[in-house]
């Protein structure tokens, strides 16, 4: 496993594979897990969705660590086969049964039975899980809970399925805000999960490159597929559904933190239509909607300002602002220039969601 995680980061993919395939087929469950991801999203060897979602749920079955946190992402996501929760959390508890702090805390977190929820937090806690420290509060530990399928059973999604209400705050360019999209345990979630993993924040630039560059000075964690987990699938689920986009043509969900001082210079959030970014705008389509989910309060500035349209927004937090990137027509909208303005005290929060108009992930075929 080493050895071909090894070769495969050497640019020696063909040889990573190779010994990938026999592990696999000897029966090695952490071999089956990574095979099965290289096979849906197409890394060394071509993308056959199916095929690698098999895998992944044959390691799952097998008790792969691995294997169940991916299964748990797939069916929770849709990612290559049918949305299904009831598998995914079903995963879950397999996993926080095996000591999966992450997923334990995350059976807590949905968890509608408060003693069982206190029970699962706590477990995940003892592993040393921040997520889950945080969201235990000044409550103690208690004795973690002994079936964990009864978590599972308790699971409450309603706070996902509550109606979304958007307020128009302009027709053109369409800007608009959704109040309370998310409840507070996930903004807490979503940070808490961030904070260890934040690194300096990229540009985009002209040539099609990303680079550190003094106009964006805040740190970010961008969740790729193999970061997610089943919350961030349903929030994925949930911000898509109030920007009317499908889930699988959002990048990956970006957290973005703003320490005193620290800003995103005014710029557009679409890609300009250079030579260099041809391939990538075939590829993936044009950036055109932004959602933006803000966490937290507490800060001082830090308002996403609208220079050509002088307007200024600082929703509360688990609000969002949604706003498009191009014209009714698919042109590219320089109006929308804006920037996240320099907080002055405190830290701000925030989720960046960027929706292109091709899938970035398989679907169920
Ligand atoms: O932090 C903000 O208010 C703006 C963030 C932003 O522009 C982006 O993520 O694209
Ligand atoms: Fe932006």
């Amino acid at each position: 496993m080493a050895l071909a995680e090894a070769l495969d980061s050497q640019g020696q993919g063909k040889a990573a594979l190779d010994w990938m395939v026999r592990a696999a087929q000897g029966g090695w469950m952490p071999a089956v897990s990574r095979l099965g991801l290289w096979q849906l999203v197409g890394h060394i060897t071509p993308q056959a969705p199916a095929l690698g979602v098999g895998r992944i749920i044959q390691a799952a079955q097998a008790g792969d660590p691995f294997g169940l946190h991916l299964a748990a992402i797939v069916d929770s996501g849709a990612i290559g086969t049918p949305r299904n929760i009831g598998r995914a959390l079903y995963w879950l508890a397999r996993a926080a049964a095996l000591g999966d702090g992450r997923a334990a805390c995350q059976l807590g977190l949905l968890c509608g039975d408060e003693p069982l929820a206190h029970a699962a937090l706590s477990a995940a806690a003892i592993t040393g899980f921040e997520p889950a420290i945080a969201a235990l509060g000044a409550r103690g530990v208690v004795p973690a809970p002994t079936d964990w399928d009864a978590v599972a059973a308790a699971a409450d999604l309603s706070d996902f399925a509550a109606p979304v209400s958007r307020v128009v705050e302009s027709e053109s360019p369409r800007i608009l805000s959704v109040p309370g999209l998310l409840p507070l345990w996930m903004c807490d979630y979503a940070m808490a999960l961030a904070e260890p993993a934040l690194g300096r924040a990229l540009v985009l630039t002209d040539d099609g490159s990303e680079q550190e560059r003094g106009e964006r000075s805040n740190r970010v964690m961008h969740f790729g597929l193999v970061d997610s987990d089943v919350v961030l699938e349903l929030m994925n689920l949930r911000i898509s559904q109030a920007a009317e986009m499908p889930p699988e043509n959002a990048e990956g969900l970006g957290v973005l933190h703003y320490a005193p001082g620290e800003r995103y210079r005014p710029h557009m959030d679409y890609i300009p239509d250079t030579p260099e970014n041809a391939r990538q705008l075939a590829v993936m389509g044009q950036r055109v909607r932004t959602l933006l989910v803000y966490l937290n309060d507490g800060y001082e500035g830090g308002a996403t300002l609208f220079p050509r349209l002088e307007a200024a927004f600082r929703p509360a937090p688990g609000g969002a602002l949604i706003f498009d990137s191009v014209t009714d027509e698919g042109e590219m909208d320089p109006r929308t220039l804006h920037e996240g303005s320099p907080t002055t005290s405190g830290e701000k929060w925030i989720i960046s969601k960027w929706f292109r108009t091709k899938a970035l992930r398989p679907t169920a075929s």
